[in-house]
């Protein structure tokens, strides 16, 4: 049985696509642990791996070799007890607001009304309860992905799994996103893994940045993040804030060179 402090563990973990007599090695030889209730985000290049290495702690892809285990067990399959979130909100548009964060409730066991005080909370936490009854286009993308972060809360998930949440949002909604994500996330400490190109995005939000480089696509640097919770916007002036980016870019492109 793993110890609760070791929460997720990946063991050799390697991922090779094969397609049209071609082969990608897209991870390789991934080994970590992760103790409940960190926020640990994985940053690196583009194609470097991130989305496929998350997608297999989703039980969403499967490993071509090595093994991953989350509580003990090992994953086979997307677990009931995860949440998600991506890139694009995924909102049902003919869905209010409160019926979109109920809906994994709705597909499970249709008891959305024991779960209405949990979505009320988790919309309020995130400014959006008076929106509850407005439609995914009258939102603007920011609030469309706090009700996707309630969403993937609604069930009280063990772990939440986002990649790149953020990244179709302008610099402003990103910047009041990655606060609003800090704010729920202080509040509901979950095991979180956080997929993201951004350093800074990384370093507000987290307290261990894995970095991957992309040949070979494997974890080259793991680095705690030292700032105290809670976090305001004002931390990215601080220069050890500052230097701390500066570390991660350098580490960024040791792994572009290989
Ligand atoms: N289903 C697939 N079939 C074949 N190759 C794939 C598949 N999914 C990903 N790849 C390849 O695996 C490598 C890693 O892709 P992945 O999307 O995991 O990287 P990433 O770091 O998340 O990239 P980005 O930051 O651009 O989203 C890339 O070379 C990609 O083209």
């Amino acid at each position: 049985m793993t110890p609760v402090s070791d929460f997720l563990t990946l063991e050799g973990v390697s991922k090779t696509y094969r397609a049209a007599g071609s082969e990608v090695q897209a991870v390789e030889q991934a080994a970590f642990t992760v103790p409940s209730g960190q926020f640990l985000s994985i940053l690196g290049p583009s194609g470097c791996g991130k989305s496929t290495l998350l997608s297999m702690i989703g039980g969403l892809e499967t490993p071509s070799t090595g093994e991953i285990i989350i509580g003990g067990e090992p994953v086979k399959a997307p677990r009931g007890d995860m949440g998600y979130v991506f890139q694009d909100a995924t909102l049902l548009p003919w869905f209010s607001v409160l019926d979109n964060v109920l809906f994994p409730v709705r597909l499970r066991d249709g008891r959305t009304e024991a779960y209405r005080e949990r979505a009320r909370e988790l919309l309020e936490s995130v400014g959006l309860w008076e929106f509850r009854d407005k439609r995914p286009d009258q939102l603007s993308g920011g609030m469309r992905q706090r009700v996707a972060i309630c969403r993937a809360l609604i069930t009280d998930p063990q772990i939440l799994l986002m990649d790149e949440p953020f990244s179709a949002l302008d610099a402003i909604s990103r910047d009041e996103m990655n606060v609003a994500l800090a704010a729920i996330w202080d509040r509901f400490h979950k095991t979180a893994i956080f997929v993201t190109h951004s350093i800074r995005e990384a370093v507000f939000l987290s307290d261990r940045i894995l970095v991957m480089s992309r040949r070979p696509s494997a974890i080259c640097h793991d680095v705690m993040v030292p700032f105290p919770r809670p976090r305001e916007a004002q931390i990215e002036s601080d220069p050890d804030f500052v230097r701390l980016c500066g570390t991660l870019r350098d580490k960024i492109e040791e792994g572009y060179k290989g």
